[in-house]
Protein backbone atom coordinates (compact mmCIF):
# COMPACT_ATOMS: atom_id res chain seq x y z
CA UNK A 1 0.00 0.00 0.00
CA UNK A 2 1.06 3.31 -1.06
CA UNK A 3 -0.27 6.19 1.40
CA UNK A 4 0.64 9.69 2.18
CA UNK A 5 -0.59 11.61 4.85
CA UNK A 6 -2.38 14.87 4.93
CA UNK A 7 -0.57 17.63 4.39
CA UNK A 8 -0.20 18.93 7.51
CA UNK A 9 3.22 17.77 9.66
CA UNK A 10 3.93 16.04 6.03
CA UNK A 11 7.03 18.55 4.92
CA UNK A 12 7.56 19.91 1.15
CA UNK A 13 5.28 17.78 -1.27
CA UNK A 14 5.20 16.96 -4.77
CA UNK A 15 1.92 18.08 -6.21
CA UNK A 16 -0.06 16.65 -9.31
CA UNK A 17 -2.49 18.94 -11.27
CA UNK A 18 -4.25 16.16 -13.33
CA UNK A 19 -5.24 12.73 -11.83
CA UNK A 20 -5.13 10.52 -14.64
CA UNK A 21 -3.40 7.85 -16.54
CA UNK A 22 0.14 9.51 -16.37
CA UNK A 23 -0.59 11.37 -12.78
CA UNK A 24 -1.52 8.29 -10.85
CA UNK A 25 1.64 6.53 -12.47
CA UNK A 26 3.83 9.03 -11.82
CA UNK A 27 2.31 9.89 -8.20
CA UNK A 28 1.90 5.76 -7.44
CA UNK A 29 5.85 5.18 -7.85
CA UNK A 30 7.05 8.83 -6.06
CA UNK A 31 8.37 8.38 -2.36
CA UNK A 32 5.50 7.53 0.09
CA UNK A 33 4.12 10.32 1.86
CA UNK A 34 5.60 13.35 -0.22
CA UNK A 35 2.74 13.60 -2.70
CA UNK A 36 -0.63 14.60 -3.60
CA UNK A 37 -3.28 15.94 -5.88
CA UNK A 38 -4.77 19.06 -6.88
CA UNK A 39 -8.49 18.66 -7.28
CA UNK A 40 -10.00 20.67 -10.33
CA UNK A 41 -9.97 24.16 -8.68
CA UNK A 42 -13.68 24.61 -9.07
CA UNK A 43 -13.89 21.19 -6.39
CA UNK A 44 -11.57 22.75 -3.41
CA UNK A 45 -14.10 24.30 -1.38
CA UNK A 46 -15.87 20.89 -1.03
CA UNK A 47 -13.01 19.56 0.49
CA UNK A 48 -12.41 19.44 3.71
CA UNK A 49 -15.54 21.47 4.15
CA UNK A 50 -18.07 19.62 6.99
CA UNK A 51 -20.96 18.06 5.17
CA UNK A 52 -24.68 18.04 5.98
CA UNK A 53 -26.13 14.84 5.85
CA UNK A 54 -27.89 15.12 3.01
CA UNK A 55 -24.11 16.07 1.03
CA UNK A 56 -22.37 13.51 -1.08
CA UNK A 57 -19.30 13.74 1.07
CA UNK A 58 -16.37 14.71 -0.74
CA UNK A 59 -13.11 12.27 -1.65
CA UNK A 60 -10.16 13.72 0.52
CA UNK A 61 -8.30 10.61 -0.53
CA UNK A 62 -7.57 9.61 -4.60
CA UNK A 63 -7.56 5.66 -4.48
CA UNK A 64 -6.66 3.15 -6.56
CA UNK A 65 -4.93 -0.41 -7.48
CA UNK A 66 -1.63 0.14 -9.54
CA UNK A 67 -1.01 -3.23 -11.84
CA UNK A 68 2.53 -2.92 -12.67
CA UNK A 69 3.31 -5.82 -14.06
CA UNK A 70 0.88 -6.47 -16.64
CA UNK A 71 0.57 -10.46 -18.32
CA UNK A 72 2.83 -10.40 -21.44
CA UNK A 73 0.19 -11.52 -23.53
CA UNK A 74 -1.47 -7.85 -22.60
CA UNK A 75 1.76 -6.15 -22.26
CA UNK A 76 1.86 -5.01 -26.04
CA UNK A 77 -1.35 -4.08 -26.23
CA UNK A 78 -0.99 -0.54 -24.07
CA UNK A 79 -4.00 1.88 -24.44
CA UNK A 80 -7.87 1.18 -24.94
CA UNK A 81 -10.23 -1.22 -25.36
CA UNK A 82 -7.95 -4.38 -25.19
CA UNK A 83 -6.25 -4.11 -21.90
CA UNK A 84 -9.93 -4.19 -20.50
CA UNK A 85 -9.37 -7.58 -20.21
CA UNK A 86 -6.89 -7.00 -17.57
CA UNK A 87 -7.57 -7.14 -13.70
CA UNK A 88 -5.15 -6.63 -10.98
CA UNK A 89 -5.53 -10.29 -9.94
CA UNK A 90 -4.03 -10.94 -13.30
CA UNK A 91 -0.72 -9.32 -12.66
CA UNK A 92 1.80 -10.23 -10.20
CA UNK A 93 2.68 -6.84 -8.65
CA UNK A 94 -0.33 -5.21 -8.00
CA UNK A 95 0.01 -1.94 -5.36
CA UNK A 96 -2.96 -0.26 -3.72
CA UNK A 97 -2.29 3.32 -3.83
CA UNK A 98 -4.05 5.96 -1.46
CA UNK A 99 -3.03 9.95 -1.66
CA UNK A 100 -4.83 13.18 -0.55
CA UNK A 101 -6.60 15.15 -2.13
CA UNK A 102 -4.51 18.36 -1.00
CA UNK A 103 -6.11 20.98 0.71
CA UNK A 104 -3.27 23.90 0.96
CA UNK A 105 -0.88 24.57 -1.51
CA UNK A 106 1.78 25.84 1.35
CA UNK A 107 4.50 23.07 0.81
CA UNK A 108 4.54 22.63 -2.65
CA UNK A 109 7.85 21.62 -3.62
CA UNK A 110 7.45 20.81 -7.22
CA UNK A 111 4.49 21.10 -9.17
CA UNK A 112 3.79 18.20 -11.97
CA UNK A 113 1.12 18.98 -14.68
CA UNK A 114 -0.21 15.88 -15.93
CA UNK A 115 -3.42 17.31 -17.97
CA UNK A 116 -4.56 16.65 -21.58
CA UNK A 117 -2.90 19.66 -23.31
CA UNK A 118 -5.94 21.13 -24.19
CA UNK A 119 -6.76 21.54 -20.40
CA UNK A 120 -3.45 22.96 -19.07
CA UNK A 121 -3.57 26.21 -19.22
CA UNK A 122 -7.18 26.55 -17.41
CA UNK A 123 -6.30 23.77 -14.74
CA UNK A 124 -2.67 26.23 -14.41
CA UNK A 125 -4.85 29.48 -13.87
CA UNK A 126 -7.11 28.03 -11.27
CA UNK A 127 -3.71 27.21 -9.25
CA UNK A 128 -0.79 29.08 -10.03
CA UNK A 129 -2.00 32.46 -7.80
CA UNK A 130 -1.48 30.19 -5.12
CA UNK A 131 1.57 28.60 -5.67
CA UNK A 132 5.19 30.04 -4.65
CA UNK A 133 6.76 31.39 -8.14
CA UNK A 134 9.94 29.58 -7.63
CA UNK A 135 8.25 25.88 -7.34
CA UNK A 136 9.35 24.64 -11.00
CA UNK A 137 6.47 23.18 -12.76
CA UNK A 138 6.65 20.55 -14.98
CA UNK A 139 4.48 20.25 -18.11
CA UNK A 140 3.85 16.33 -19.18
CA UNK A 141 1.71 16.82 -22.22
CA UNK A 142 2.05 15.42 -25.54
CA UNK A 143 2.22 17.49 -29.18
CA UNK A 144 3.35 21.15 -28.80
CA UNK A 145 1.65 24.26 -28.14
CA UNK A 146 0.28 23.84 -25.13
CA UNK A 147 3.79 24.98 -23.54
CA UNK A 148 4.60 27.72 -25.40
CA UNK A 149 1.19 29.08 -24.23
CA UNK A 150 1.97 28.31 -20.27
CA UNK A 151 5.43 30.04 -20.85
CA UNK A 152 3.95 32.89 -22.68
CA UNK A 153 1.46 33.12 -19.54
CA UNK A 154 4.01 33.02 -16.82
CA UNK A 155 7.41 33.58 -18.78
CA UNK A 156 9.02 34.74 -14.93
CA UNK A 157 8.11 30.94 -13.48
CA UNK A 158 10.88 27.82 -13.79
CA UNK A 159 8.71 25.99 -16.70
CA UNK A 160 10.25 22.65 -17.59
CA UNK A 161 8.56 19.72 -19.60
CA UNK A 162 8.69 16.25 -20.10
CA UNK A 163 8.46 13.98 -22.84
CA UNK A 164 8.07 10.42 -21.61
CA UNK A 165 7.10 7.47 -23.87
CA UNK A 166 5.81 5.13 -20.48
CA UNK A 167 2.41 4.50 -20.97
CA UNK A 168 -0.47 4.15 -18.65
CA UNK A 169 -3.69 3.92 -19.10
CA UNK A 170 -7.08 3.19 -16.90
CA UNK A 171 -9.41 0.50 -17.76
CA UNK A 172 -11.49 0.62 -15.15
CA UNK A 173 -12.05 3.76 -12.82
CA UNK A 174 -10.23 2.02 -9.91
CA UNK A 175 -7.42 0.66 -11.95
CA UNK A 176 -4.28 1.68 -13.34
CA UNK A 177 -2.00 -0.19 -15.58
CA UNK A 178 1.92 0.41 -16.27
CA UNK A 179 1.38 -1.07 -19.95
CA UNK A 180 4.63 0.04 -20.90
CA UNK A 181 8.22 1.17 -19.58
CA UNK A 182 9.70 3.64 -21.23
CA UNK A 183 12.05 6.72 -20.74
CA UNK A 184 11.27 10.57 -19.69
CA UNK A 185 13.39 13.48 -20.17
CA UNK A 186 13.14 16.24 -18.15
CA UNK A 187 14.76 19.79 -19.68
CA UNK A 188 13.95 23.92 -18.98
CA UNK A 189 11.60 26.24 -21.13
CA UNK A 190 12.21 29.15 -19.29
CA UNK A 191 15.76 30.72 -18.25
CA UNK A 192 14.51 30.57 -14.64
CA UNK A 193 13.56 26.44 -15.26
CA UNK A 194 17.63 25.76 -15.49
CA UNK A 195 18.74 25.78 -12.45
CA UNK A 196 15.75 23.26 -11.28
CA UNK A 197 16.55 20.35 -14.39
CA UNK A 198 19.11 18.26 -12.16
CA UNK A 199 16.99 18.77 -9.40
CA UNK A 200 13.55 17.42 -10.73
CA UNK A 201 15.25 14.46 -12.70
CA UNK A 202 16.59 13.29 -9.22
CA UNK A 203 13.24 13.55 -7.55
CA UNK A 204 11.64 11.74 -10.24
CA UNK A 205 14.21 9.22 -11.09
CA UNK A 206 13.53 7.83 -7.35
CA UNK A 207 10.24 6.19 -8.91
CA UNK A 208 12.86 3.96 -10.19
CA UNK A 209 11.52 4.68 -13.56
CA UNK A 210 13.84 6.00 -16.23
CA UNK A 211 14.42 9.85 -16.23
CA UNK A 212 17.13 12.01 -18.02
CA UNK A 213 17.92 15.66 -18.24
CA UNK A 214 17.65 16.72 -21.73
CA UNK A 215 19.17 20.35 -22.80
CA UNK A 216 17.15 20.56 -25.99
CA UNK A 217 13.82 19.33 -24.83
CA UNK A 218 11.96 21.51 -27.76
CA UNK A 219 13.85 19.15 -29.83
CA UNK A 220 12.68 15.74 -28.24
CA UNK A 221 9.21 17.49 -28.03
CA UNK A 222 9.49 17.54 -31.98
CA UNK A 223 10.53 13.92 -32.28
CA UNK A 224 7.75 12.58 -30.31
CA UNK A 225 5.56 15.15 -32.51
CA UNK A 226 6.91 13.79 -35.14
CA UNK A 227 5.89 9.96 -34.31
CA UNK A 228 2.48 11.07 -33.52
CA UNK A 229 1.56 13.28 -36.03
CA UNK A 230 2.15 9.96 -38.56
CA UNK A 231 0.25 7.53 -36.50
CA UNK A 232 -2.29 8.69 -34.31
CA UNK A 233 -4.69 10.38 -36.71
CA UNK A 234 -4.44 7.54 -38.74
CA UNK A 235 -4.94 4.77 -35.86
CA UNK A 236 -8.17 7.19 -35.14
CA UNK A 237 -9.55 7.52 -38.53
CA UNK A 238 -9.31 3.88 -39.59
CA UNK A 239 -10.03 2.72 -35.84
CA UNK A 240 -7.20 -0.23 -35.75
CA UNK A 241 -4.02 -0.39 -33.74
CA UNK A 242 -0.90 1.49 -34.74
CA UNK A 243 0.67 -1.29 -36.66
CA UNK A 244 -2.18 -2.00 -38.99
CA UNK A 245 -2.21 1.64 -40.54
CA UNK A 246 1.09 0.63 -42.81
CA UNK A 247 -0.55 -1.62 -45.85
CA UNK A 248 -3.97 0.99 -45.64
CA UNK A 249 -4.79 3.32 -48.46
CA UNK A 250 -5.34 6.26 -45.95
CA UNK A 251 -1.69 6.08 -44.99
CA UNK A 252 0.09 5.66 -48.22
CA UNK A 253 -1.55 7.69 -50.30
CA UNK A 254 -0.67 10.72 -47.74
CA UNK A 255 2.52 9.65 -45.70
CA UNK A 256 5.14 10.91 -48.21
CA UNK A 257 2.89 14.47 -48.19
CA UNK A 258 2.61 14.54 -44.27
CA UNK A 259 6.50 13.85 -44.18
CA UNK A 260 7.33 16.50 -46.75
CA UNK A 261 5.35 19.41 -44.48
CA UNK A 262 6.79 17.82 -41.37
CA UNK A 263 10.45 17.88 -42.93
CA UNK A 264 10.08 21.61 -43.97
CA UNK A 265 8.14 22.80 -40.67
CA UNK A 266 10.99 21.18 -38.63
CA UNK A 267 13.55 23.37 -40.41
CA UNK A 268 11.65 26.57 -40.24
CA UNK A 269 10.82 26.25 -36.54
CA UNK A 270 13.91 24.11 -35.33
CA UNK A 271 16.67 24.56 -38.52
CA UNK A 272 17.13 20.98 -38.26
CA UNK A 273 17.06 19.63 -41.69
CA UNK A 274 15.97 15.95 -41.50
CA UNK A 275 14.57 14.47 -45.13
CA UNK A 276 11.12 13.29 -45.17
CA UNK A 277 12.43 9.37 -46.15
CA UNK A 278 14.12 9.80 -42.69
CA UNK A 279 10.82 11.24 -40.95
CA UNK A 280 8.77 8.40 -42.32
CA UNK A 281 10.88 5.70 -41.71
CA UNK A 282 11.29 6.86 -37.80
CA UNK A 283 7.12 6.82 -37.91
CA UNK A 284 7.47 3.20 -39.41
CA UNK A 285 9.86 2.05 -36.53
CA UNK A 286 7.80 3.39 -34.04
CA UNK A 287 4.33 1.81 -35.85
CA UNK A 288 5.58 -1.86 -36.29
CA UNK A 289 7.61 -1.52 -32.28
CA UNK A 290 3.96 -0.59 -30.91
CA UNK A 291 2.17 -2.69 -33.76
CA UNK A 292 -0.97 -4.01 -31.35
CA UNK A 293 -0.96 -0.91 -29.43
CA UNK A 294 -4.12 1.37 -29.50
CA UNK A 295 -2.88 4.91 -29.94
CA UNK A 296 -3.84 7.27 -26.99
CA UNK A 297 -5.72 9.13 -29.88
CA UNK A 298 -7.51 6.43 -31.08
CA UNK A 299 -8.06 5.70 -27.32
CA UNK A 300 -9.66 9.41 -26.73
CA UNK A 301 -12.20 8.51 -30.12
CA UNK A 302 -13.30 4.92 -28.33
CA UNK A 303 -13.52 6.92 -25.06
CA UNK A 304 -15.88 9.13 -26.69
CA UNK A 305 -13.12 12.70 -25.17
CA UNK A 306 -11.87 15.28 -26.98
CA UNK A 307 -8.41 14.34 -28.91
CA UNK A 308 -4.63 15.90 -28.45
CA UNK A 309 -5.45 16.45 -32.59
CA UNK A 310 -5.20 20.15 -32.28
CA UNK A 311 -1.65 20.09 -30.11
CA UNK A 312 -0.70 17.36 -33.21
CA UNK A 313 -1.25 17.89 -36.40
CA UNK A 314 -3.48 21.11 -35.65
CA UNK A 315 -0.29 22.28 -34.36
CA UNK A 316 1.38 21.77 -37.38
CA UNK A 317 -0.91 23.71 -39.79
CA UNK A 318 -0.31 26.86 -37.60
CA UNK A 319 3.30 26.84 -37.70
CA UNK A 320 2.76 26.31 -41.46
CA UNK A 321 0.43 29.66 -40.99
CA UNK A 322 3.69 31.49 -39.43
CA UNK A 323 5.85 30.18 -41.85
CA UNK A 324 4.19 30.39 -45.24
CA UNK A 325 4.51 26.51 -45.47
CA UNK A 326 1.14 24.81 -47.22
CA UNK A 327 0.43 21.85 -44.80
CA UNK A 328 -2.74 20.12 -47.02
CA UNK A 329 -2.13 16.80 -45.71
CA UNK A 330 -2.22 17.95 -41.89
CA UNK A 331 -5.45 20.15 -42.46
CA UNK A 332 -6.76 17.28 -44.22
CA UNK A 333 -5.99 14.72 -40.88
CA UNK A 334 -6.81 17.47 -38.18
CA UNK A 335 -10.32 18.60 -39.81
CA UNK A 336 -11.23 14.72 -40.71
CA UNK A 337 -10.02 13.57 -36.90
CA UNK A 338 -12.10 17.20 -34.94
CA UNK A 339 -14.85 15.48 -37.18
CA UNK A 340 -14.75 12.04 -35.49
N1 LIG B 1 -1.04 8.10 -20.46
C1 LIG B 1 0.18 7.98 -20.98
O1 LIG B 1 0.76 6.88 -20.98
C2 LIG B 1 0.91 9.15 -21.55
C3 LIG B 1 0.34 10.41 -21.58
N2 LIG B 1 1.05 11.47 -22.11
C4 LIG B 1 0.47 12.80 -22.13
O2 LIG B 1 0.15 13.19 -20.79
C5 LIG B 1 -1.03 14.00 -20.77
C6 LIG B 1 -2.05 13.36 -19.84
O3 LIG B 1 -2.41 12.11 -20.38
P1 LIG B 1 -3.30 11.05 -19.59
O4 LIG B 1 -2.85 10.97 -18.18
O5 LIG B 1 -3.31 9.83 -20.41
O6 LIG B 1 -4.72 11.77 -19.65
P2 LIG B 1 -5.98 11.55 -18.71
O7 LIG B 1 -7.16 12.06 -19.43
O8 LIG B 1 -5.98 10.16 -18.18
O9 LIG B 1 -5.66 12.52 -17.47
C7 LIG B 1 -5.84 13.91 -17.49
C8 LIG B 1 -6.38 14.31 -16.13
O10 LIG B 1 -6.44 15.73 -16.03
C9 LIG B 1 -7.61 16.05 -15.31
N3 LIG B 1 -8.00 17.44 -15.53
C10 LIG B 1 -8.56 17.99 -16.64
N4 LIG B 1 -8.79 19.31 -16.43
C11 LIG B 1 -8.38 19.58 -15.17
C12 LIG B 1 -8.38 20.75 -14.37
N5 LIG B 1 -8.85 21.92 -14.84
N6 LIG B 1 -7.89 20.68 -13.11
C13 LIG B 1 -7.41 19.51 -12.63
N7 LIG B 1 -7.39 18.36 -13.33
C14 LIG B 1 -7.86 18.40 -14.60
C15 LIG B 1 -8.63 15.05 -15.83
O11 LIG B 1 -9.72 14.98 -14.95
P3 LIG B 1 -11.10 14.27 -15.44
O12 LIG B 1 -10.79 12.82 -15.54
O13 LIG B 1 -12.01 14.64 -14.34
O14 LIG B 1 -11.43 14.90 -16.75
C16 LIG B 1 -7.80 13.78 -15.86
O15 LIG B 1 -7.83 13.14 -14.62
C17 LIG B 1 -1.50 14.08 -22.23
O16 LIG B 1 -1.02 15.23 -22.83
C18 LIG B 1 -0.87 12.84 -22.87
O17 LIG B 1 -0.67 12.99 -24.26
C19 LIG B 1 2.32 11.34 -22.59
C20 LIG B 1 2.92 10.11 -22.59
C21 LIG B 1 2.28 8.93 -22.08
C1 LIG C 1 3.92 6.35 -29.93
C2 LIG C 1 2.42 6.19 -29.77
C3 LIG C 1 1.75 6.32 -31.10
C4 LIG C 1 2.24 4.81 -29.20
O1 LIG C 1 0.94 4.35 -29.21
C5 LIG C 1 1.91 7.26 -28.81
O2 LIG C 1 2.69 8.00 -28.24
C6 LIG C 1 0.47 7.49 -28.58
O3 LIG C 1 -0.33 6.58 -28.68
O4 LIG C 1 0.13 8.67 -28.28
Amino acid sequence: MVSAGNQSGSGELIAILGAGSLGRLWAALLPSGRCGFLPRRENVSRLGRSVSRQDVPPETRCEYVLVRSVPPSLAPQGFGRDILTASPESGDACIHVSLPWLESTKSIELLLVTTKAGDTLEALEGWLPHIPMDTPIVLFQNGLGSQRAVIERWPERPVLAASTTEGANRPSPGVLVHAGAGVTWVGALTASAADHTASVVRQLAETGLQVHGEANILQRLWQKLVVNAGINPFTALLDCPNGDILASALYQQNIDGLCSEISALLEAETSEAVAPEVLRERIETVARNTASNTSSMRADVMAGRKTEIDFINGYLVQCGKRHGIATPVNQMLTERVQGL
